[in-house]
């Protein structure tokens, strides 16, 4: 069943997570937090889109249990199911701008990869393999939203780095008991952690060396022990005016922290299995289903970000320069290479063990190669071409204030008033540079993980034999 906005902000309130935040733990309902009532009523808007009857077609589908449940929990095993796919994330994008990266269709997409992939998890013990596949079903009837991690603290990043027993840190199993696995230690970095339902921990690179780093979870995001521990928040006020976007989507980053966390066995999918933590990424597909979800939020963003050039250029009356035309083209050219590789993924897609037909794995692994390096170029295009009215901001207050006759005259812009430019001018500092802004630019640069290692998947995948052959054949 899907739920409304209003239902997932009263699971997430009842819920009473260990939030902890600028030195205190949250108490009392977390929608009404100035760090996240925003947040809450962005997702809960998803929530109520699919509710409505003008869009419940394509934001819903009816699972074979004949209930109706949200888009990203469908298996696609049709070119149809996955266009659809695609539709919908794109219409939840277009609420907020691509700037939810881990809007619920998210990991409920790599929720969808596990599950309908359970016979892998169940190989060498079957157990593991219906727990995943009973989490999933649960995730679709209850409409469950999820955080998740998968990276261990930045503390010592060489090769030659093992952890020592005597002192944890990257999260790990200390103890098994009849009830589960006992887990002490962190993750990182969990965006969201605390207003999902759940929260989903997938195996970490680097320590595979030792048995008791290799697991796979679910537990809810109120488990006993497990905490939230919240970066400073970049909402600065709640003034849709002043902060047209950190107000709204601001989504919050947090360590995760695992106090002796019991882990029930049915919450358990993986555990002690080196073949499985190995393969499972490549064998259940879970990573090129996230990247198609990802690349089509990167579309609607890149949209936004062309209109809103476009927007600024009208304000200023700059279109009829070269080099400003020029730039605009490089946001152009982004968005139709996106686009073509988005296509070039759908039509290449193939089924894979389990039914699932999945998107080509090398353009959306040339889009997350490519988008990380030309993001922080889209924004340095605003700015050029924003100036000074990227600086000269006055605030909703000052327009209440007597110096506003002062602002209205000399801040108006070529055919719009002051109000109207600093209105849109607001919006291009608050993607480019406030707080909010810049840590868009970090997510897109590291959400998938770190652009080099993801480089060297993509060279190393890459099927270049027939090109090595083409240059023998041409020096024959
Ligand atoms: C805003 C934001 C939100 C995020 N949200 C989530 C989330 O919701 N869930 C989640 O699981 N993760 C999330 N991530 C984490 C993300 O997955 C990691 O940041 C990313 O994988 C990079 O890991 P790291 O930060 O530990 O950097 P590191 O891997 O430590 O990299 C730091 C630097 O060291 C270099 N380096 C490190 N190791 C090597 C190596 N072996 N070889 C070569 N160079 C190396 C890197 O190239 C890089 O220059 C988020 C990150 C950001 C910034």
């Amino acid at each position: 069943m899907t739920i409304s906005g209003s239902d997932y902000i009263k699971r997430i309130d009842a819920l009473n997570n260990e939030i902890w935040f600028n030195g205190n733990k949250i108490t009392g309902n977390i929608s009404e937090h100035p760090a996240f009532k925003g947040i809450l009523k962005s997702k809960a808007r998803l929530f109520d889109l699919q509710q409505n009857n003008d869009y419940k077609e394509l934001l819903t589908f009816k699972s074979s249990k004949n209930i109706e449940a949200g888009f990203s929990f469908q298996q696609p095993t049709t070119l149809e199911d996955l266009k659809k796919r695609r539709l919908a994330t794109s219409f939840w994008s277009r609420t907020n701008a691509g700037l939810l990266g881990r809007s619920p269709d998210y990991v409920n997409t790599g929720m969808m990869a596990l599950g309908t992939a359970h016979e892998l998890f169940g190989k060498h013990n079957p157990k593991f393999g219906s727990n995943i596949l009973r989490i999933y079903e649960k995730a679709m009837q209850q409409d469950l939203t999820f955080t998740h991690t998968f990276i261990n603290p930045q503390v010592n990043r060489s090769t030659s780095y093992l952890e020592d027993d005597s002192n944890i840190i990257a999260a790990k199993v200390v103890k098994e008991t009849k009830d589960g696995i006992v887990i002490k230690g962190a993750r990182l970095l969990s965006t969201q952690g605390g207003i999902t339902d759940e929260i989903l921990v997938i195996p970490a690179g680097g320590n595979f060396i030792d048995e008791s780093y290799i697991y796979a979870f679910s537990i809810p995001s109120n488990t006993p022990g497990l905490k939230f521990l919240c970066r400073e928040s970049f909402v600065l006020s709640d003034s849709s005016f002043d902060y047209p976007l950190g107000s709204r989507f601001e989504e919050m980053d947090t360590i995760v922290v695992f106090d002796e966390v019991i882990v029930p066995w049915e919450n358990v999918f993986l555990y002690k299995d080196y073949n499985i933590a190995f393969s499972m990424f490549q064998d259940t597909n879970f990573n090129t289903l996230l990247l198609y979800q990802a690349l089509t939020r990167m579309i609607v963003k890149t949209e936004f970000i062309l209109g809103l050039a476009e927007n600024l250029i009208d304000a200023i009356n700059i279109g009829e320069y070269q080099h400003v035309k020029d730039k605009v083209s490089e946001i152009i050219v982004t968005l139709e290479i996106l686009k073509g590789l988005q296509l070039s993924a759908e039509i290449q897609a193939k089924e894979n063990n389990w039914g699932t037909l999945v998107p080509d794995a090398k353009p959306l692994n040339t889009a997350i190669y490519y988008y990380p390096r030309i993001y922080p170029r889209l924004v340095e295009i605003i700015q050029l071409l924003s100036g000074s009215s990227l600086i000269t901001l006055p605030t909703d207050k000052d327009f209440q204030s007597p110096v506003r006759n002062y602002i209205d005259q000399y801040l108006q812009g070529a055919n719009s008033t002051a109000e109207d430019k600093v209105k849109l001018f607001r919006l291009a500092w608050d993607l480019c540079m406030s707080p909010f802004g810049t840590r868009q630019t970090h997510f897109e640069r590291f959400f998938f993980g770190d652009p080099v290692k993801l480089s060297m998947g993509l060279y190393n995948g890459y099927d270049k034999n027939q090109y090595i052959d083409y240059i023998k054949e041409f020096l024959s």
